[in-house]
C-alpha cells in the first residue's frame, strides 16, 4: 500500500507522500517506531523516559507556519517543494524521518537510502549525503532560530554507505552568534558503531524573519503548537 495521494493543482500536479510507507526496511521502522513512541509518550505525558522527542512537521507545514505567510505568498506556498520530497516512487531515493529533542537541542534523522541515490557502485553518492546533511542541518538551524541559508558546509567521508541501508544522522548545535548558526552532525550505522560522515555547517537567517521567529524561538512553543 503506498501512502501517496494526488492533489491537482493549476499549474500541476503536487504529490503529497505519508510517511511510512511501504518501502520503509525493518530497520528503518523500527528506529521510526522508537522515536515515534517516545514522541507520542512525552505528548501525552506517560511515561517518561528521559528524553523528550517531537517529529518534526512536514516542510511545507513549516513553511506554512514558520513564515506565516507573511513573507511568502499562498501560491508560493502551495508550490514550496523541498527536492528531497519529490521523487514519487517509494523507496527509490530519500526515505527519511526528522525528530528533534528539545531538551538537548538535538535533532536525529533516519534515513533510508534508495537506489537513484548510487555514486560508486551499490553505495551512496556523496553528493546525496550532502543533501540529506545539508537538509537536516538546515532544519535543525532553522527550528532555532528562524529561516536559514547555508552559508558554508565541510563534509568529510569516512566510509561509504551502502545503497539500501538505513543510516542515522545526528546533528547538535555547536554555537549561536547573532545570526549565525554552526551545527555539526554525523552519519553512522543505527547501532552508532560505524562512523560514515562527519560534517559542520554553517547557517545564517535572514532579517526578514527574525521577528517573527521570536515566537518560534522556544521550540517548545513552536512544535507544541504548529506540528
Ligand atoms: C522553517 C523552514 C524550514 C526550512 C527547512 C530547510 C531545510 C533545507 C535547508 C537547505 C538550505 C540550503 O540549501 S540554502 C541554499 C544554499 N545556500 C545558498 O544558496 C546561500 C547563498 N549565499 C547567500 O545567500 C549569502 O552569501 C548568505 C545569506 C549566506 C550570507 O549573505 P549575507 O547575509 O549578506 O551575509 P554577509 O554580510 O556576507 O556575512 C554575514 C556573516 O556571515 C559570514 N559568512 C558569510 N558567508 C560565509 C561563508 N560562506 N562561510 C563562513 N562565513 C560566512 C560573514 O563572514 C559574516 O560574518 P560576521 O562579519 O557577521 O562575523
Amino acid at each position: 500500500l503506498h501512502w501517496s495521494t494526488k492533489l491537482l493543482s493549476p499549474a500541476s500536479l503536487i504529490y503529497i507522500t505519508f510517511l511510512p510507507n511501504s518501502s520503509w526496511g525493518k530497520e528503518m521502522m523500527e528506529l521510526y517506531n522508537h522515536y515515534n513512541r517516545l514522541s507520542k509518550e512525552a505528548t501525552e505525558g506517560q511515561e517518561d523516559h528521559g528524553e523528550e522527542w517531537t517529529r518534526l512537521p512536514s516542510y511545507n507545514r513549516t513553511l506554512k507556519y514558520a513564515t506565516g505567510g507573511a513573507y511568502l505568498s499562498k501560491i508560493i506556498q502551495s508550490k514550496a517543494r523541498l527536492f528531497t520530497r519529490n521523487i514519487r516512487d517509494p523507496g527509490a531515493a530519500f526515505e527519511y524521518v526528522l525528530f528533534f529533542r528539545q531538551d538537548k537541542l538535538k535533532c536525529v534523522c533516519i534515513f533510508q537510502a534508495g537506489h537513484l541515490l548510487e555514486g560508486p557502485p551499490g553505495h551512496v553518492h556523496g553528493g546525496a549525503i550532502a543533501t540529506m546533511i545539508d537538509t537536516v542541518t538546515g532544519t535543525h538551524a532553522s527550528l532555532l532560530s528562524a529561516p536559514v541559508m547555508t552559508a558554508n558546509l565541510n563534509v568529510n567521508y569516512r566510509s561509504p554507505i551502502p545503497l539500501g541501508s538505513t543510516v542515522l544522522i545526528e546533528s547538535i548545535l555547536d554555537k549561536e552568534d547573532g545570526r549565525k548558526m554552526y551545527i555539526s552532525c554525523r552519519v553512522t550505522s543505527t547501532d552508532g558503531s560505524k562512523l560514515h560522515t562527519e560534517a559542520t555547517g554553517n547557517f545564517k537567517s535572514g532579517k526578514l524573519f527574525i521577528i517573527k521567529h521570536y515566537m518560534c524561538i522556544n521550540c517548545k512553543f513552536y512544535l507544541n503548537n504548529f506540528t
